[in-house]
This record gives structure tokens, C-alpha cells and sequence, in this order.
């Protein structure tokens, strides 16, 4: 179908360097490159090699370091309770107090022990900048679970090693915002342990659960009394907190429930070696410095000892907010109809330390459940979807308009110039780098960050650029680490698009119907492709030593959820713009989950998004291509997919980016309980 005469990525002089990016001394997404990291064009000067988060022990503590100031933080509230300020938040024990002695961010918890939340607030005049008390960015701890396809969530707290990168200055704007929301967080929440005489509760995970579809969860560990083994008919209940409206409706229709818990007990168990060796060490270490700390308490549960793990799945029906799993016996046995409205049968064992659930696509629900004292987790949840959301103007509208009805100038005023400084830089950032576009753009330059990948008016040369490729077996690692499914394209046609791109880019993808089918006279004509939303990283391989002459790949990964695989099967792609260099090899996985969400969004707004799908949609790349006369017979093989995207927008896999979709309950139909757990 494509001859080499008319190709689009080949033709253009000048030759390949064109379509790359240029060396950008200014995009800070390499700063976790290592010396695998031959993606990039112009390699920085390799950093020593990020070790995995969790690995290993730290030594032990130096003297520990001057306490830093305390989180000062300014948020404007009704005229009557004025500006509050979160005082010395309790930290957790979590695996975040091993890291002290490199990080500033987790100073020993104060004695004595902390008044209740309600009186840790006071009054505050003046807007904090995190980054001047030194926060740096400690990393993101992946702690992706293997036992089942439920991993863990994508969770946003202390209790994870600052890596070698990890300095603030070194990092692109959104990580440290990030950053800077995890420590927020993680700098209010109570301890992570609750306990009753017979029985203890640590949570693992970070006070703040950034919403990941189906595999959102929440990890926890119990403890109980020598004499107190957990009770056979032991059961774990899920309760929202302020819990009403819809989403209550919701979700008590799915449990079929009348009361506000729901049994989320993991039917699963797994031997603690069949776990990823790195999350059950996390684990590990966490059970001891909480049996360590209770050891210290006084009372009863200082002979509390480990006895089983949890990870346990969110019902994507419970929506967003704050929750709490309560540790239960008797009541009637799993299954039964009216489980759920018997809790009067079941009896409190003891609860789990309180947790909130955020996703990107918000509304007032958000702030159900919170409290005065829980606002800084408000502030860190705000920031992380201000963030990631910031490239989706259509999204962010309706959000901003979200907060001001229901926290009119109280989180938002904090989080919000927190948020827009660094996304302003980023802006600047992303606009020095993209200066191949910026220069051939027209001069009225826009806020809009669409505007980073081209104009309203379509495509930059040299996009579109189109090429075919076979589907051949990847490696499962881009699956198997990030959740995305990528098509991998060790040829291409014409041959020089794989050598010629390099980095991310924005496109178009559809599989293209196999051959045999309209070659059969009988067989009638196979539909037309369907073009999808795509995301095209082109470099050599990343798992490929570094060589003088790489060999290239193309792999795509086609915002569409398949029913199954396409291996095998041609698919043509139309690259329409670069988004960034690809970020090193091993690159931690959640930088690279960041960054990934930030292509999606970027992917769906501008090419898709209002006053853009015209000219940037798949005909008008069409048509651009015929205009160059490079193209034959590509008009015919488009459809008008402007219905299809329409009806497509609920397959968009969007939960990988923190936004919740469409029908959850049917989504919890299809995942069941989910979780699983594990003897100690
Ligand atoms: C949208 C997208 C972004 C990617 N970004 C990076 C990146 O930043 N760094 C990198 O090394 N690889 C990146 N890749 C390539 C994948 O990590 C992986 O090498 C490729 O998808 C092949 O997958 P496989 O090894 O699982 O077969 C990206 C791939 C896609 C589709
Ligand atoms: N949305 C999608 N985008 C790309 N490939 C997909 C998608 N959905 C399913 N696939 C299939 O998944 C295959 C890649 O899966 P896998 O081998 O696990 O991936 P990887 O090697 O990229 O980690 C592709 O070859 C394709 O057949």
C-alpha cells in the first residue's frame, strides 16, 4: 500500500534529523536518564543508576538532622475561621522514617503523642513555598503487586526513598509538584496504625490514593493480641465517610447493600514469596517499625503481632473520597443477601486509619467527608489533578467551576498557586523545547498548551507523517509495568520513519484489515479501519545495549480498549506532532506513569479536543497528506470517524490517568471484590 515513492517521513529533506526533536538543555524530563538511556538524543552525563525504592536497607541513621520548619500552610477560609495553618502534622510510621538520614522531610514524630486532628490547625498568615523549606522530591514508590492482575495503587505519600535524582532543581515541574503533594499529604495524616486492645491495623499506603480504575487499592496489615488470632469468619467492610448522593446510591446498588459498608474482604490468598520480592519488603519493613513503635507504647497492643496482609481492591462505584476499612467478625457468611444489612451481626474487630481516595475528574463529592483537619489532603489531591489535568482545558473547566461552588477561595487558593506557578513554568519549559514549532508558528502564541504541539489551524511541517508497520511480539515489560499495552513495530514502511522519529509523539492509529480478507472475490469488502487516538514512541530498543548504529522501534499504544490483541496485523499511523524525548530506561515507573498520563491528556485535547479535531482529526491529515502528493489512495481509506470518536469516548481508557469513566458498576461486575491476601 505504501511505496516507497510515496513516502511521508522519507521524502521530506531536510533528512531524519529534521523530524527529531532538537537537543533541549532545557527539558528536565531527563533527569532520571542512566547510561541505558539511548533514547534520547543527546544523552546527559549518566547519573549513578537509580536503585529500586525499596531496596536496600538504609544504613543506619547518621545524627539526625536539624528538624525543618513546619509545614506552614495558608488556606483561606470563611472570613470567621480565617487562614489556618496545619501545625507539625504527625508523620507516619511508614517507610518513609528510613529515610531520614537523606531526607530532611520526615523529622521523628514529636512527643508526646498529638492532640486530635481537630487541634492541630492555627491560625496562619502567610502562603508557604514548599520548595523553600528544601523539599526535594522523594520518589514515587511503585509497589506493583504480581499475584493478581490487581496491583496497587498508584499512591502519593511519604514512606519512599528519595532517589539519586530526586533534588528538586533536577526534576520537571509537575514531579516536584507532585512531590510536593505527596508530602502535603503525607505531612497531615494520622498515624498509620489504629489499634483496639486484641488488634492493630497499619496501612501501608499512602494517605492519598490517586485513583487507578480497577486496580486502585488500599494495603493493609492487621495485627492482633497472641491470644487473639483473627477469627475464621474475619471479614474487612469498606465505609465511606459522609457518604450519600449518587455515588451511595451507587455503590449500595452494586453490594446490593442498604447500609453504608460493603464487604471488600479479598478472597485471594497468596504465600508472601509470590508477592513482588521489593512490595513485600516494603511490607515488611513496615510491620516491624510499627511493631517496633507499638512495642514502645504503652498498653496492650505492644504485644500485637503481624498476622495478615491485605491488599484490597476500591469499588470503582465508591467514587471519590474518604474512607476507612473496618476489621469485622461474625455476621452472615460471605455471599448472603442481606450481608450487607445485617451490621448489627457483625462485630468491630478495629479500623483502619483513614484514607482518601482522589481522582482527576472531580466534583463537590471531593470534599465529602473532609474536615478542617483533612484540608491539606484536599490542598495534595488538588494539586496532583491541577497537575496532571492541566493540559485538558475542556476537563479543567468544569473542575475549576467544581471547587469554586464548593470551596469557594478556601483549598483553591493554596493549591491553586502552588499549582499554576509551576505549570506556568512548565508552559515556558515545554515551549523553549518544541522551539522547531514555536519558530514556524504564527507569532500570536497562545496559553493554550495545544499550542506546544501546533496551532488550531492543524499540523506543522513536518506532520503528518505517515507510515505502516507488522505488529510484532514486544517484550510484556510496557504492560507489564505501566498497564499500557503497546504495539511494537520492528519494521516500518516506509523503513526510514523508524529511524527518522525519536521521542513521543501525538498521532493517529488503525489497524488495518489482514490482507487475506480483500483478496477473496466472495468475501465482502472489510470495513473500514477505525482510527484511534495515539501515542507513538519511536528510539532504539530500549532494552538493546548502547551501540553506535541502535536499531530503531516504533512502538504505539492506541488510546482503545481492544477486546483482544492484534498481533500480526498491519496498522498504519500518522504521527501529527512531538510531544517530548523518551524518559531513560529505567526511568522510574511512576515518573514514566506521569509522564504517560500527560501524553494522554495531550493527545486527547489536542487532537480531539474542542476547536481542534477538525483540523487536527485523521481526515484533515488526509487530506494535508494528498495535498503533498504523497499519498495515493489514503483519502478511500478513511472514514468519517467524527460519530466514532464521539461513541468511542467511554472506551478511552482514561482511568490510566486518574480520571474515572463511564458505568463503574459494570466495571466492578467485571472485577468482582478483587484483592488478595496474605499469612504471616
Ligand atoms: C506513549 C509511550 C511513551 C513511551 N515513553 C517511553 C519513555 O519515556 N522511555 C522509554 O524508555 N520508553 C518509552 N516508551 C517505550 C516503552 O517503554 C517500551 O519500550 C515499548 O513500548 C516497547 O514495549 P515492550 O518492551 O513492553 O515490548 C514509550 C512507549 C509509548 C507507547
Ligand atoms: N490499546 C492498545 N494499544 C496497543 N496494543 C494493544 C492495545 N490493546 C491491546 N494491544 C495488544 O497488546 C499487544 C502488546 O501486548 P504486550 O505484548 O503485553 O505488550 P508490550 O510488549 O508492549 O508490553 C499488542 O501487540 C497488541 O496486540
Amino acid at each position: 500500500m505504501d511505496h516507497p515513492s510515496c513516502l511521508h517521513v522519507g521524502q521530506r529533506p531536510p533528512a531524519p534529523d529534521f523530524y527529531r526533536p532538537p537537543p533541549s538543555p532545557v527539558v528536565d524530563l531527563r533527569a532520571t536518564a542512566t547510561p541505558e538511556n539511548h533514547w534520547e538524543q543527546q544523552p546527559p552525563p549518566p547519573p549513578p543508576y537509580t536503585p529500586l525504592p525499596t531496596l536496600p536497607l538504609p544504613p543506619p541513621p547518621p545524627p539526625r538532622p536539624p528538624r525543618p520548619p513546619p509545614l506552614p500552610v495558608r488556606v483561606n477560609v470563611d472570613p470567621g475561621i480565617g487562614a489556618l495553618r496545619i501545625e507539625d502534622p504527625l508523620r507516619p510510621v511508614s517507610r518513609g522514617e528510613d529515610r531520614s538520614p537523606q531526607s530532611p522531610y520526615f523529622p521523628p514524630p514529636p512527643p508526646p503523642p498529638p492532640p486530635p486532628l481537630s487541634h492541630r490547625l492555627r491560625v496562619q498568615t502567610s502562603l508557604p513555598n514548599l520548595s523553600q523549606y528544601g523539599l526535594k522530591s522523594p520518589s514515587l514508590s511503585p509497589r506493583p503487586t504480581t499475584p493478581t492482575p490487581v496491583s496497587a495503587a498508584a499512591t502519593f505519600g511519604p514512606g519512599v526513598t528519595p532517589g539519586p535524582n530526586s533534588g528538586a532543581e533536577s526534576k520537571p515541574f509537575w514531579q516536584n509538584a507532585l512531590s510536593e503533594a505527596r508530602y502535603f499529604a503525607g505531612g497531615l495524616i494520622p498515624p498509620p496504625t489504629e489499634s483496639t486492645k486484641h488488634y492493630t491495623i497499619l496501612r501501608h499506603s499512602s494517605p492519598l490514593i490517586f485513583y487507578r480504575g480497577p486496580s486502585t487499592s488500599v494495603e493493609i496489615s492487621i495485627f492482633s493480641a497472641p491470644d487473639y488470632p483473627l477469627p475464621p469468619d474475619r471479614s474487612i467492610w469498606l465505609q465511606q465517610r459522609g457518604f450519600s448522593g449518587d455515588s451511595g446510591m451507587k455503590i449500595k446498588a452494586f453490594f446490593g447493600s442498604t447500609d453504608d459498608w460493603f464487604n471488600v474482604t479479598p478472597s485471594v490468598a497468596v504465600q508472601p514469596d509470590e508477592v513482588e520480592r521489593d512490595t513485600e519488603r516494603g511490607w515488611k519493613r513496615d510491620m516491624d517499625k510499627a511493631a517496633r513503635k507499638m512495642l514502645k507504647d504503652k498498653g496492650p497492643k505492644k504485644a500485637h503481632i503481624p498476622r495478615e496482609t491485605h491488599v484490597v481492591r476500591i469499588p470503582e462505584a465508591s467514587d471519590d473520597g474518604y474512607f476507612r476499612l473496618h476489621l469485622c467478625a461474625g455476621g452472615p457468611p460471605d455471599g448472603q443477601a442481606d450481608e450487607t444489612s445485617s451490621s448489627s451481626k457483625r462485630k468491630i474487630l478495629c479500623s483502619s486509619p483513614i484514607f482518601r481516595i482522589a481522582s482527576t475528574s472531580t466534583d463537590s463529592s471531593k470534599f465529602r467527608g473532609a474536615t478542617l483537619s483533612t484540608l491539606p489532603l484536599e490542598a495534595a489531591a488538588f494539586v496532583g489533578s491541577k497537575v496532571i489535568l492541566s493540559r485538558v482545558d475542556p476537563i479543567i473547566a468544569p473542575i475549576q467551576a467544581g471547587y469554586d461552588r464548593v470551596a469557594p477561595g478556601m483549598v483553591k487558593t493554596l493549591a491553586y498557586e502552588i499549582a499554576t506557578d509551576k505549570i506556568n513554568e512548565n508552559a515556558a519549559l515545554r515551549q523553549e523545547k518544541n522551539s522547531y514549532i514555536s519558530s514556524s508558528r504564527s507569532s500570536s502564541s497562545s496559553s493554550s498548551s495545544c499550542h506546544d504541539i501546533g496551532p488550531d489551524s492543524g499540523p506543522l511541517p513536518p506532520f503528518p507523517l505517515k507510515f505502516t508497520g507488522l505488529v510484532n511480539r514486544g517484550t510484556g515489560r510496557s504492560t507489564a509495568e505501566l498497564g499500557v499495552p503497546t504495539a511494537n513495530l520492528l519494521r516500518t514502511s516506509p523503513e526510514s520513519a523508524r529511524f527518522a522519529l525519536r521521542g513521543v509523539y501525538a498521532g493517529w492509529a488503525c489497524i488495518l484489515p489482514p490482507k487475506t480478507a480483500s483478496s477473496s472475490p466472495d468475501c465482502p469488502p472489510p470495513p473500514s479501519p477505525v482510527w484511534h487516538e495515539a501515542l507513538i514512541s519511536a528510539g532504539p530498543l530500549p532494552s538493546s545495549r548502547p551501540q553506535a548504529a541502535p536499531e530503531p522501534q516504533v512502538a504505539v499504544h492506541l488510546l482503545h480498549e481492544f477486546p483482544r490483541g492484534f498481533l500480526g496485523r498491519e496498522i498504519k499511523v500518522i504521527a501529527m506532532g512531538y510531544l517530548r524525548p523518551c524518559l531513560g530506561f529505567n526511568a522510574q515507573i511512576e515518573d514514566k506513569l506521569v509522564a504517560f498520563s500527560q501524553d494522554v491528556h495531550m493527545v486527547l485535547s489536542c487532537l480531539s479536543g474542542p476547536g481542534r479535531r477538525e483540523n487536527w482529526g485523521p481526515e484533515n491529515a488526509a487530506v494535508l497528506l494528498k495535498q503533498k502528493k504523497s499519498e495515493r489512495g489514503m483519502g478511500e481509506r478513511f472514514l468519517d470517524v467524527k460519530q466514532k470518536v464521539a461513541s468511542k469516548v467511554p472506551s478511552v481508557p482514561l482511568h490510566k490517568v486518574g480520571i474515572r469513566g463511564f458505568d463503574p458498576e459494570a466495571k466492578d461486575r467485571m472485577h468482582g471484590r478483587g484483592g488478595y491476601w496474605v499469612r504471616r
